[in-house]
């Protein structure tokens, strides 16, 4: 396999050469299990675990390779290698961790788009859908929305659908398809560009697996795999988390990005916003929240007509998400703060007993 397949190009090029360390290997981690990755180069696949210097100057979860990162492997045989280097990464998917207060665990990274899936049928929910972009345009991710299942529905009630979504997103890509009869497939194979990295967002049973079923050469990667794994006479996870598409794009499909629930999504709000936000310019007060000022333009564009209530409402509602968030993460530097001064002291009280 060439590096280019999976999606190397002169940018990434030059952050491997910034790094020095011509003896290393490049290869993108397509797989991760409990700090062990399985990283595809020109020469094969390895199986790898990070330097003990990595380790121990990770700050935070983030500093940990995800699937979708570029590494600087040292290869030791065949099969195993020493993550030595994360490349800078030009995009990441992240959430906040479960149980660590404003703790970011890094879902993937390097994804330049989102193919958004909802359904046509109980699924179709624009607030939903706005939810999905903030996401994207939080993580330097483009999102493209692809609405899915259209053979249950007929023309009349979808381009009722489309026009929903396109009044509300308008400056959003959107398709339609049906992953079971096919129908729009090509369009959407035909807009995958060679070298770019795609992940799907969507809620459970909106047609993912379905999608990437037709998309990809799955079943092939998955089958050589495992005739790999059986060679070395060993037991380990074959299920792969970066695919290769039809049309030469990458697509990364993993465990925690079907999870990445909504209510995580906190920031990108002004570029989804972008119509809603604009009439703000005319807001009276500089500071003005849109929630009950007098001279609000926002409110006064929404009493009017001009904008859309239940778009305004959405906005609100993700707003004080999107507070809380960042509350609860000021919240944690504060704690990690006042443990840091009370190790502080402790020494201090060390050093003047001695
Ligand atoms: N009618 C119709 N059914 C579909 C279509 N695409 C998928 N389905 C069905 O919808 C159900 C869910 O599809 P999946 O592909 O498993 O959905 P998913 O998004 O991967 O779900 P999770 O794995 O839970 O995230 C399955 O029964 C599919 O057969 C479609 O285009 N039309
Ligand atoms: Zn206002």
């Amino acid at each position: 396999m060439k590096l280019k397949d999976l999606g190397y190009n002169n940018e990434i090029e030059k952050l491997n050469l910034a790094t020095g360390q011509e003896d290393l290997v490049v290869g993108r981690v397509i797989t991760e299990h409990k700090e062990r990755y399985i990283v595809q180069t020109e020469l094969g696949e390895f199986e790898a675990e990070i330097t003990g210097n990595l380790r121990y100057t990770a700050t935070s979860r983030a500093s940990f390779p995800a699937v979708g990162d570029w590494v600087t492997l040292m290869v030791y045989d065949a099969h195993s290698a020493i993550i030595h280097k994360i490349l800078p990464r030009f995009s990441t998917l992240s959430r906040k961790a479960v149980g660590r207060l404003g703790d970011i665990q890094i879902i993937a990274a390097n994804i330049n788009y989102a193919l958004i899936v909802q359904a046509v049928d109980r699924d179709f929910n624009l607030n939903r859908l706005e939810r999905y972009i903030t996401l994207c345009h939080n993580s330097q991710i483009e999102p493209i929305i692809v609405l899915n299942k259209i053979d249950l529905v007929n023309e009349v009630q979808l381009s009722a659908m489309m026009g929903h979504i396109q009044n509300r997103m308008p400056a959003v890509q959107l398709l339609s398809v049906s992953a079971q009869t096919q129908l729009g497939l090509e369009e959407l194979k035909s807009l995958i560009e060679p070298g770019k990295t795609y992940c799907l967002l969507g809620s459970s049973g909106v047609g993912k697996s379905s999608l990437v079923n037709v998309l990809s050469k799955k079943q092939k990667m998955e089958s050589k795999a495992i005739s790999e794994q059986s060679n070395r006479g060993q037991h380990t996870t074959t299920h792969r988390e970066l695919l290769l598409l039809d049309g030469g794009g990458i697509l990364i499909d993993n465990p925690g990005m079907r999870e990445v629930g909504i209510t995580d999504t906190a920031q990108g709000l002004e570029k989804t916003f972008d119509t809603l936000l604009n009439f703000s310019e005319n807001c009276k007060f500089k500071d003005c929240t849109h929630t009950v000022e007098l001279g609000c333009a926002i409110i006064e564009a929404v009493e009017s007509g001009t904008v859309d209530k239940s778009l305004y409402e959405n906005y609100l509602k993700m707003e004080k998400e999107k507070a809380h968030f960042e509350s609860s993460i000021a919240e944690k530097r504060k704690k990690d703060k006042d443990f840091g001064k009370m190790v502080k002291h402790f020494k201090n009280l060390k050093k003047s007993k001695r």
